[in-house]
């Protein structure tokens, strides 16, 4: 059996007609499937719109208490909430949670280096029974950017980081695929130029991009994830747009495959 673990960020989440034909091709998705959801557009538009800043540092939020009131209200009421309910529209039975629901996720709040992050967590461990009763009963796990302590605190957690956590913990027993969807096709070499996708990927390569400055921001996590994942056993890791999804489920050549090895790309 091959569990896939499916992400979908913030910029698909935030155009209601471009998540409405996501969840169709998540449904068709074959297999048992989990979906993380990010959230990170909303979330800043929010707060914006409370007078709360955000404050972004290589596509990681710096979360202060007011802004972990507002991602929390955002990432694991609205939007987990009506992508749950759109999911039961279309005949799916998804289940919607927090890391702190059924001591999902349990994280560690990030320690003050060069930059105090706030009430961000790092994942310390995943329920993976608590994954695989719902799975085993045909229901979608839809789960938030939002963990707990264990000691009552919750914390913000990045999604990409999310769903490479819960991708690489079932891979113990599982064998597991991870995709990561959002708006773009794929890794660009050419932010605005769609054409520009760099089809495979691997760390030498990754590390070059991202001197030029031609990967950044919220690329930076994705990618890291993506390559702690694979690195974790994880059997197969995809970057690209949501859209094309399904054509990445059916193994046709779309967006960014990660690699282990290595090789040139000039
Ligand atoms: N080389 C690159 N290729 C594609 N996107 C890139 C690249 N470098 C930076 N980005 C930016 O990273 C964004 C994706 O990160 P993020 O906004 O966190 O994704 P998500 O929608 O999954 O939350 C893209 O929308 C794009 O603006
Ligand atoms: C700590 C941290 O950065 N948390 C993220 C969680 C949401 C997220 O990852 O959303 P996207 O997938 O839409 O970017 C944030 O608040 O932006």
């Amino acid at each position: 059996m091959t569990i896939s673990v499916i992400k979908i960020g913030g910029n698909v989440i935030d155009y209601p007609e471009k998540l409405a034909e996501f969840l169709v091709q998540l449904a068709h998705f074959p297999g048992p499937k989990i979906l993380v959801h990010g959230g990170g557009i909303m979330a800043s538009k929010f707060g914006e719109s409370l007078g709360v800043m955000p404050k972004m540092i290589d596509g990681r939020r710096i979360t202060d208490a007011d802004t972990l009131d507002i991602v929390t209200m955002v990432y694991a009421g609205l939007i987990n909430k009506d992508i749950v309910a759109k999911l039961q529209a279309i005949g799916i039975n998804a289940l919607g949670l927090s890391g702190a629901d059924g001591n999902l996720i349990r994280s560690k709040k990030r320690g003050v280096g060069k930059i105090d992050y706030g009430y961000v967590g790092d994942i310390q461990e995943v329920n993976t029974a608590l994954l695989s009763l719902l799975l085993e009963n045909d229901m979608i796990p839809v789960i938030s950017a939002i963990t707990h302590d264990q000691q009552g605190q919750l914390l913000n957690t990045n999604a990409d980081g999310i769903a490479s956590h819960i991708a690489t913990s079932l891979a113990k027993k599982h064998k597991v695929n991870l995709y990561f969807c959002f708006n773009k096709p794929g890794v660009l070499l050419e932010e605005h130029d769609d054409f520009s996708i760099v089809p495979l990927i691997n760390e030498d390569i990754y590390e070059e991009l991202k001197q030029e400055s031609v990967i950044h921001s919220g690329m930076i996590p994705k990618l890291d994830n993506a390559f702690a994942a694979l690195q974790m056993g994880v059997n197969h890791v995809w970057i690209g747009k949501a859209e094309n999804l399904s054509l990445a489920a059916k193994g046709k050549l779309s967006g960014t495959i990660i690699e282990n090895h290595r090789y040139d790309l000039y």
